[in-house]
């Protein structure tokens, strides 16, 4: 089919990426976290930039010539002074996950791996094709030993055609309430989705494939929802306010990362809620992925107007207020929701 040799590539790269990532949250020491310059400084840390980089390298490898990513992460923190040793860190990470895969029989130097981590500066937009990645997405989640996710997708003039989600903490089996954590359960899985071809889950050992499907849950009742762990993140008290007009029982679901995509296109939760604070911009590559896995899966992605998510206008998301993630079946009574709880949010408080 039309991208076959895209997704074979992007489950790839994602599945060595993480390795890594695993490698590293393993042995996770604080002198891996760094803060980023300025903005909120979000932390970063190594297997960040090792992700990222082997993705980027990887891809190359299989599309030369006609490459374009649009990625979260750049050089310029590494480039400065006392950046070097990282920068041998990062390096020695990536060559080790590159010689444990051995189809590329290269060893990349420190510029290289600064190269490939810059090729990821591509602005997007409506033209033509772009790699979109969130090497590690939730990395908050990465640092507490929590959930987080290696993002991947492609667009295809404006629109995602493929994405791949591997969730390396995620348990294969459901974690919604009825089947609560168990430290038994078997983690780590990757999803993936093409355009009008289904969602798909496999074990990272890529052992087998199983089909997903959203849940089929009418009644908002029975419905749990997901939301960000950070409160920082997304409006938890809007939140509660929707679930409680919607009649939901279950308390919410507090996740890192796209992993909420992922599990809610396998059934894990029906509803996905996140509404950013003020004046905060989505990024494309913190939705790309996670939003075909739930769309492939019989899901609906849309912001808080009903709009569908419009990936073609460069690096931000421009979208009303915030996201809303459901089954066809609820759409309607959680878009109802939203709207009256917005409008009752807004008005002065007596
Ligand atoms: N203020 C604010 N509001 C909304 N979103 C923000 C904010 N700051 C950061 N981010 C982005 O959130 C990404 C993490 O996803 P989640 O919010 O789903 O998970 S979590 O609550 O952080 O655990 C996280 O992705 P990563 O940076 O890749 O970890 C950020 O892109
Ligand atoms: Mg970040
Ligand atoms: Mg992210
Ligand atoms: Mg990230």
């Amino acid at each position: 089919m039309a991208y076959d040799k895209e997704l074979a590539a992007a489950i790839k790269a994602a599945s060595l990426a993480t390795r890594l990532c695993r490698k590293v949250q393993k042995a996770l020491l604080q002198s891996d976290v760094r803060s980023k310059h300025g903005r909120n400084k979000s932390p970063v840390t190594v297997a960040d930039y090792g992700s990222q980089a082997l993705v980027s390298f990887v891809l190359q490898q299989e599309f030369p010539g006609e490459f374009s990513l649009v990625a979260e992460e750049d050089s310029n923190d590494l480039r400065k002074d006392g950046g070097g040793e990282i920068v041998e860190r990062i390096t020695k990470l990536v060559n080790e996950s590159l010689t444990s895969d051995g189809s590329y029989g290269v060893s990349l130097s420190s510029e290289d791996i600064l190269k490939a981590i810059d090729c990821g500066k591509s602005e997007g937009g409506s033209q033509g094709r772009h790699w979109v990645l969130d090497p590690i997405d939730g990395t908050k989640g990465f640092v507490r030993g929590d959930q987080y996710a290696v993002a991947l997708a492609l667009l295809d003039r404006g629109n995602v055609v493929l994405g791949v989600l591997a969730c390396p903490n995620l348990p294969l089996t459901s974690i919604s309430f009825a089947h609560p954590h168990s430290p038994n359960n078997e983690v780590g899985c990757l999803f993936f989705a093409e355009v009008g071809r289904g969602t798909y889950m496999q074990p990272l050992d890529g052992s087998s494939t199983v089909k997903v499907q959203v849940s089929a849950v009418e009644n908002p009742e029975e419905a749990s929802f997901f939301e960000s762990y950070e409160a920082a993140h997304s409006m938890h008290d809007l939140s509660s306010l929707i679930a409680q007009k919607l009649g939901v029982k279950a308390a919410p679901i507090r996740m890192d990362s796209q992993v909420k995509y992922g599990a809610l296109s396998r059934g894990d939760g029906a509803i996905y809620l996140r509404f950013p604070r003020n004046g905060y911009r989505e990024k494309i590559w913190d939705h790309a992925a996670g939003s075909i896995v739930v769309t492939e899966a019989g899901g609906v992605v849309t912001d808080a107007a009903g709009k569908q998510l419009d990936f073609s206008k460069g690096k931000y998301l421009d979208l009303d207020t915030g996201i809303i993630v459901s089954n066809q079946k609820l759409m309607p009574l959680l878009f109802d929701a939203v709207r009256a709880s917005l409008a009752q949010k807004s008005k002065p408080q007596p």
